[in-house]
């Protein structure tokens, strides 16, 4: 891929202006991306502690999905099971209605969007672009050793999974990285390291946030 700026690249005052309306309510959205297991949800669960923002992971959505008996349910858990990227209306839809019942205006979105389907639907449903994507750089080696170690029960985190959901980012999600990275707005973080060296870097790229936290 190209050249990505390597953390620390801190927001600009700039980009902390919140440019996007969802409703009357204007909103600024962070992508989060990475392979499946760099890191994503644990990094946002301390930017949500942090700095204020409201984590909204594409997977926890779809799982809640399934579990809510939704006529989706099982066509979502297959794709789950196979390491398949569920339609775009359907995952848009879960973010669009889990950002308009929050009263929060900064939002995390983990795991989205995860092929140019999703990303072009995305935009030209929501017209929301994102201030930043934070992309969690990790090897498939260290990946599939903290995936095989989650336990947490997910139908995905087999090794056969494992290596279709690493096909799928090398694939499809990898590319979308490189588009927002022509455009400058890639923060790239490296996310061998241990979780607190990690979260260091990312406290250095959301520093102006805490700034405009009211
Ligand atoms: N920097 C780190 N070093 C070691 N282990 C980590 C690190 N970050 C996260 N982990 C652990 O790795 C596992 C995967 O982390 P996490 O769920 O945050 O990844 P993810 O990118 O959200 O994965 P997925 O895309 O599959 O949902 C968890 O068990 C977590 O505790
Ligand atoms: N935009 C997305 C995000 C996720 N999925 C499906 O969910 C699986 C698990 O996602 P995690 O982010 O929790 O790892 C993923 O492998 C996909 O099957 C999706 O379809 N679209």
């Amino acid at each position: 891929m190209g050249t990505v700026v390597d953390a620390p690249a801190v927001v600009t005052e700039k980009e902390v202006v919140a440019e996007n309306m969802l409703g009357d309510k204007k909103v600024t959205v962070v992508f989060v991306l990475g392979g499946p297991g760099s890191g994503k949800g644990t990094q946002c669960s301390n930017i949500v502690e942090h700095f204020g923002f409201t984590h909204l992971s594409a997977g926890d959505l779809l799982r809640a999905e399934i579990k809510s008996g939704s006529e989706n349910g099982t066509m979502i858990e297959n794709m789950i099971k196979e390491g398949k990227i569920v339609p775009s209306e359907v995952t848009i839809k879960l973010l669009q209605q889990a950002m308009i019942k929050n009263e929060n205006d900064k939002f995390l979105i983990d795991g989205f969007p995860r092929n140019e389907e999703n990303r072009a639907a995305f935009e030209n449903v929501t017209k929301i672009s994102p201030a930043f994507v934070l992309f969690f750089n990790c090897s498939e080696e260290e990946m599939e050793r903290r995936l095989l170690g989650r336990n947490e029960g997910r139908v995905d985190d087999n090794i056969e999974t494992i290596r279709k959901r690493f096909k799928v980012f090398v694939e499809s999600s990898l590319p979308v990285i490189e588009y927002y990275d022509a455009k400058d707005k890639v923060k790239k973080i490296d996310a061998a390291k241990p979780i607190p060296e990690v979260f260091e870097d990312v406290k250095a790229i959301f520093a102006p946030y805490a700034k405009v936290i009211v």
